[in-house]
């Protein structure tokens, strides 16, 4: 109950949040719709009344007065209705919102490792779905129960016995609800008899499966099998059946009798002259109506119940979003206003802060991000193990990667690169161990400048089934609507010819999603995800995570081309460091070190010369891939 409360008072506030106008109105609308149903009973019994007496006027009078009550009460569901129609939808798209934020408020990746966090977000994105129900159901409860204290207050005022009928109401409810779940547990355990039994039959009539059947003569042993399944499932659900049908049964009957005796009490007072036909009207009307609101009431504290684990779920992500691996302090909108910063205006050496630029000579806060880069990142005995797992990933990392140097880190698969580069994009803390950017820890950095200065393109590249202009422009968001800086992209990654063929250019809509969606091509997707990456101007670090794993070595070896025009012109400008992983060693050999690791830890180093004539595992693989294209 306390769940239902829960539910009720969140919704509420919520609702009173986003719009409190419409929540009052469509509160009044709905209350006196609830309570026309009362009068109604209240007028019908005066209108027997009057009938009895043969006073016309005031019969017709009452009657035209039922008339207008019965339409006002649809024609008030009908506009509350309307009115949380709306705000439903308002409150909807604001808590979508909100857990949107929460869920991405964060810079890292860690929490979506959590399982509680990854099963709260399942039941609450589903829960969302439902939200502008749940308003409704809120909405209805509350009219059901003033019209049940309405209907209460009338009939005690008739007779103060008969208000105890609404409580002889709740057994019925209370025992047709057990039998539903009655029901519904014998279905649970006949559903695997059920199953085999139709699986039996398929066997048995379908043309692929005759001729072992025929062969290995199983029809009868199969039959016999089919029976027994059906055979269990049928005796069970009967069972059922007769069970729920005695509970429903004894609820209707108990509730007949109550009925049976508030209408003889009404009935018996009449014939005494101490009431009247009206009353009689009044109570069988109302009594009738109790049951109905009862009822309803209880199916509606089942459907919030529902809301309140949704409920509880959003409060518990709201908490977590608090906690210590929560929101990044300076939020997404740091990145964007420094992003929008005039980097240029700082002289090399100097740092910005997250959300704004500092001026020639200025102290340098901390937290800050260097313009460029001068001496590079270092990795220090870096040990990472991902949450809720007992095992490391990496272990004992030490790497120097100086400013403006290429690094390629290869393996094996699950050898750690990915999370190295995670780590490096400061998705991830290491468990132990420290990155330094120019010697600064890179914990201590405000994750959201360094991420504006993180240029990406993934394994598991992200492709949103959106606008050509917002697919490629959320590499940079406030650079959404601005066709110059798409148009730079897409050049940098030679992908203008392919969005220039395109029905509606930057506006034609992709992916099947949509009837008139244009689907791309694995290597089309990539186009532009790599075009996404280059909307960042001024990266620090351009990172790139095998995305050209499905390519063939021509295709991959044209990306990385690509990919190293832009990166060349962020190296000289900022220093920046372009890292990447690849298992085609043509496209390794280049990079100025490439680090082998094996189980998380690196084995080998050096550039391409040193590696071969090491002649180690590096050697081993390459010698092999050369042999393989040769
Ligand atoms: N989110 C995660 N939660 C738990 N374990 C993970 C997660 N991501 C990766 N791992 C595990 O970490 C190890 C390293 O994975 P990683 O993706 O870094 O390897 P990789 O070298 O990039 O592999 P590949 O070449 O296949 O991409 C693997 O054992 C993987 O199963």
């Amino acid at each position: 109950m306390s769940k239902v409360w829960g539910a009720a008072r969140f919704i509420l506030a919520h609702a009173w949040a986003t719009d409190r106008r419409r929540l009052v109105v469509a509160t009044s609308l709905m209350a006196v719709g609830y309570l026309s149903a009362p009068l109604v009973g209240i007028a019908l019994g005066a209108l027997t009344d009057a009938t009895v007496a043969a006073d016309v006027s005031l019969a017709v009078s009452i009657g035209v007065a039922v008339a207008l009550l019965l339409v006002l009460e649809l024609m008030m569901g009908h506009f509350a209705h309307l009115t949380y129609f709306e705000l439903g939808d308002l409150q909807q798209a604001a808590l979508t919102d909100e857990v949107a934020a929460i869920t991405h408020g964060g810079a890292g990746l860690a929490q979506f490792d959590r399982p509680e966090f990854a099963q709260r977000l399942t039941v609450v994105t589903e829960g969302l779905l439902r939200v502008r129900v749940a308003l409704e159901s809120t909405l209805q409860l509350g009219g059901l129960v003033l019209q049940v204290l309405a209907t209460t207050a009338v009939l005690a005022v008739v007779e103060p016995w008969l208000a105890l009928l609404p409580l002889a109401a709740v057994p019925p409810v209370l025992l047709a609800d057990r039998a539903q779940k009655v029901l519904d547990v014998a279905r649970d355990a006949s559903a695997q008899d059920v199953q085999r039994s139709r699986h039996l039959v398929e066997i048995a009539t379908t043309g692929s499966s005759a001729k072992e059947v025929r062969l290995f003569r199983a029809a009868a042993p199969l039959a016999a099998r089919q029976r027994a399944a059906w055979g269990a499932s049928t005796d069970r659900l009967a069972a059922a059946h007769a069970r729920s049908a005695t509970l429903r049964a004894a609820g209707q009957v108990w509730f007949a009798l109550a009925y049976g005796a508030a209408v003889l009490l009404v009935v018996r007072e009449a014939l005494t002259g101490a009431g009247s036909a009206g009353q009689v009207v009044l109570v069988v009307t109302l009594a009738v109506q109790v049951s109905v609101q009862v009822s309803g009431a209880l199916a509606l504290l089942g459907a919030l119940q529902g809301v309140g684990r949704t409920v509880e779920h959003i409060e518990a992500l709201r908490a977590t979003s608090a906690g210590p691996d929560g929101a990044d302090p300076d939020g997404a909108d740091a990145a964007v206003s420094w992003a929008a910063g005039p980097a240029a205006a700082v002289h090399e050496g100097e740092a910005v802060p997250a959300g704004a630029a500092v001026p020639d000579g200025a102290a340098v806060p901390d937290g800050a991000v260097p313009v460029r880069l001068a001496r590079g990142l270092r990795l220090e005995d870096v040990t990472f193990t991902y949450p809720g797992k007992d095992v490391p990933v990496l272990r004992g990392v030490s790497l120097d990667v100086p400013a403006g140097s290429t690094l390629a880190l290869v393996g094996e698969n699950g050898a750690g690169k990915s999370t190295l580069v995670k780590i490096l994009c400061g998705l991830y803390r290491p468990t132990s161990g420290r990155v330094l950017v120019d010697g600064v820890d890179l914990a201590t950095l405000s994750d959201a400048a360094w991420q504006a200065r993180v240029a990406t393109l993934f394994q598991d590249f992200a492709r949103f089934q959106l606008r050509v202009r917002d697919d490629v422009g959320t590499g940079r968001v406030e650079a959404l609507d601005d066709d110059a800086a798409l148009a730079g992209a897409l050049d940098r990654a030679r992908a203008t010819s392919l969005v220039d063929a395109m029905p509606d250019g930057l506006d034609t809509l992709l992916g099947t999603a949509y009837a008139d969606g244009r689907d791309l091509s694995g290597g089309q997707w990539q186009t532009l995800g790599l075009a996404r990456t280059l909307m960042r101007e001024d990266p620090l670090l351009v990172v790139l995570d095998e995305p050209a794993a499905a390519l063939d070595p021509t295709a991959e070896h044209a990306l990385f081309e690509r990919f190293v025009v832009h990166a060349d012109a962020s190296r000289a400008a900022a220093g920046a460091i372009t890292c990447f992983v690849s298992h085609r060693f043509s496209t390794v050999r280049d990079a100025d070190q490439i680090v082998v690791l094996d189980g998380g830890v690196i084995v080998e180093s050096g550039d391409h010369a040193a590696l071969v004539a090491q002649g180690g595992t590096y050697a081993e693989l390459f010698a092999l891939q050369a042999e393989a294209y040769s």
